[in-house]
């Protein structure tokens, strides 16, 4: 797949203090990238420097395999962290101002406007001042503008946050309806559930340097180890005896057991000891918010998986 933006040993440090160090990774197209980490792990920081908002101290930024440092505005679309449009000014009016910011022609956005503005419940919103939208449709038409100029690289930060659940699908939709039509995608995500649904690969951040980057489907069999849940009363030793068993949780009568690495459900379940209590037994695997909270609290139950490259 086309490379559209490649990220390459970006550093920055404000007043000496180093905020983030050897980011490396690439956006291709058609695909959802995800960038994920902790509050303050570092990506606002990264995605600012590739939309030029402020510069590196180290590393490079190449758009489209160009040796081109210079990057063309007009094909990034970027919904911002800070939410906040023109307040006095009509709906319409805003997203045509901002497609010819981009060089975007006007009829043609003037005409996805309105599609656009369709597709998201907000007919006939056009005329309405953007002051006088609630959050949820303020954040609506501020995507649209991030998109209006059918950019080729699209960054969103917190795209979901503060949508309601049907707004939320709206969103999901559109943003995967572009990537299919080749719009390379950056999002910046906390809801690790959404991360996990939609995005093709993932980087994740902590501390201002790479913990994890690679596709879904690899992190998940990497770093995903299984966790076995049973509700019945046993005794915490019971369990931690049983093979390939790394660690239990238990919260009243349920346990939960975390499996070592390349472990496999079958052969694992005929293990048990007869004698274990089952009411209800299931396996999964470990979901990224778990992948997530273990590398943000440095818990290291992780520390088997080893590094991994995408
Ligand atoms: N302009 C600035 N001056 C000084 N320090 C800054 C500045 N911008 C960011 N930082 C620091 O850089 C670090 C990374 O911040 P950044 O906003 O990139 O994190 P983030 O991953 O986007 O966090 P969040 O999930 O909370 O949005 C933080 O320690 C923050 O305090």
């Amino acid at each position: 797949m086309e490379t559209m933006i490649k990220v390459e040993n970006l550093g920055k440090s404000f007043k000496d203090i180093q905020v983030i160090s050897n980011i490396s990774f690439e956006v291709r197209k058609g695909e959802i990238m995800a960038i994920l980490g902790p509050n303050g792990a570092g990506k606002s920081t990264t995605i600012r420097n590739i939309m030029g908002i402020m510069y590196p101290d180290e590393g490079t930024i190449t758009f489209k395999s160009t040796n081109n440092n210079e990057i063309p505005r007009h094909k990034i679309g970027y919904l911002p962290e800070e939410r906040g449009l023109y307040k006095n000014v009509k709906v319409m009016d805003i997203l045509l101002y901002l497609a010819e910011l981009k060089d975007y022609p006007l009829d043609k956005a003037k005409e996805r406007a309105l599609s656009y503005l369709k597709k998201f419940d907000l007919e006939g919103k056009e005329k309405v001042s953007v002051e006088e939208l609630s959050k949820g449709m303020g954040q609506k038409v501020q995507f649209i503008a991030s998109i209006i100029h059918e950019p080729e690289l699209l960054i969103l930060d917190e795209p979901f946050s503060g949508l309601d659940p049907v707004s939320q699908e709206l969103f999901k939709k559109e943003i995967r309806n572009l990537a299919e039509n080749g719009t390379a995608i950056l999002l910046s995500s906390h809801q690790m559930n959404l991360v996990e649904e939609m995005a093709d690969r993932l980087f994740m951040i902590h501390r201002g340097q790479k913990v994890i980057y690679g596709s879904m489907d690899d992190v998940k069999t990497q770093y995903a180890n299984f966790k076995c849940t049973i509700h019945g009363k046993n005794e915490r030793q019971t369990l931690e005896s049983i093979a390939d068993v790394q660690r239990v949780e238990q919260v009243d009568d349920t346990s939960v057991l975390y499996l070592s690495k390349d472990v496999e459900p079958a052969p694992w379940l005929k293990s048990l000891p007869e004698h274990l209590l089952i009411q209800e037994l299931s396996i999964d695997r470990v979901s990224l918010h778990e992948i997530f909270i273990d590398i943000a609290t440095d818990k290291n139950l992780l520390q088997e998986a080893g590094e991994m490259h995408a």
